[in-house]
């Protein structure tokens, strides 16, 4: 079922900064992973649907009701993004705040539910430690509590796994896992490390110059490189040209295609292995580099 769905959102920067037509749909029980180089429009993305900025134009839908862009029309489904924090207070107070404004004030429940989330983020022993003390690695916990006691059914998670040991990146992943599973919800989150990314999500999203450049599953098969002496005779529904003597060959049937290239003409080389996924991350490098 779809919870969420942008059409065509555009939050304009200036030089080609931001993000442009972005349209995507999000279903219950869906784990997308968002990924892109830095620069690319992650937390533009995030933020722009979690309404902590506004977009220039679009629309965004939630069960099919159209919503406008203004950020308290999120408030209705509860998404999280990573909070900023109350530097000068402690965890508990920093979670209780959240709680507050999410209309919970009843002591007993506000205690139950910071004690709870602090067991699962791993940060049961610094309740009363001030944010100003903590390290990156105990902030982005921190963060996940955070956003954990702000979801409802969609979950935002701004690169969650940054500056996470092992344990932490493992309880995000478990902790994402279960709550999809058990309360049909839908998360997002960014990240720049494709493996991270993979072991998590069952779609993938690629982001590139703030534009959508892959929506789909992560079954994505690598293509190879052939030269060979001479493309023109190669019909385009078994490969694609990209040269007169360069072709590239999807994986799938890669043997049959081999045969039917191989009766038209001479394969003179193998070049490489290209998998799709990390090739639109590398262009997306150059072109951020330029
Ligand atoms: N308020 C702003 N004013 C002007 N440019 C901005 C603003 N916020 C972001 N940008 C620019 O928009 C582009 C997208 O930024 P964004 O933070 O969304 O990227 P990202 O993919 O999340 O990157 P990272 O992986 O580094 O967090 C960047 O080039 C950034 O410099």
């Amino acid at each position: 079922m779809e919870l969420l769905k942008l059409e065509s959102i555009t939050k304009d920067y200036g030089n080609g900064k931001g993000l442009f037509n972005f349209s995507m749909n999000l279903n219950k029980g869906e784990i997308v992973g968002l990924i892109g180089i830095n620069g690319a429009g992650k937390t533009t993305l995030l933020d722009t649907v979690s309404g902590k900025i506004l977009a220039d134009s679009g629309e965004i839908f939630y069960e099919g009701e159209k919503l406008g862009i203004d950020s308290k029309c999120r408030k209705k489904f509860g998404i999280s993004v990573n909070p900023g924090f109350y530097d000068y207070l402690n965890t508990y107070e920093n979670l209780k705040a959240i709680l507050y404004l999410n209309g919970i004030s009843d002591k007993k429940i506000v205690n139950e539910k910071i004690k709870s989330v602090l067991k699962i983020v791993g940060l049961e022993n610094v309740e009363n430690k001030k944010i100003k003390e903590f390290s990156f690695g105990m902030k982005q916990r921190l963060g996940f509590a955070q956003a954990i006691l702000n979801s409802g059914s969609i979950m935002l998670l701004d690169e969650p796994f940054v500056g996470l040991d092992v344990n932490g990146r493992n309880m995000v992943k478990e902790y994402v896992k279960d709550m999809v599973e058990k309360k049909q919800m839908a998360v997002v989150f960014s990240d720049h490390n494709l493996d991270e990314v993979k072991a998590l999500c069952n779609r993938l999203v690629v982001i590139r110059n703030g534009k959508k450049i892959y929506d789909g599953n992560l079954d994505i098969k690598s293509s190879i490189i052939i030269k060979v002496r001479d493309s023109s005779g190669i019909d385009d529904s078994i490969v694609k040209k990209i040269d007169s003597t360069t072709v590239e060959v999807t994986e799938r049937n890669l043997n049959d295609k081999i045969k039917n290239i191989t009766k038209i003409t001479e394969i003179t080389k193998i070049e490489k292995v290209i998998n799709p996924l990390e090739k639109m991350l590398e262009v997306n490098n150059n072109v951020e580099n330029h």
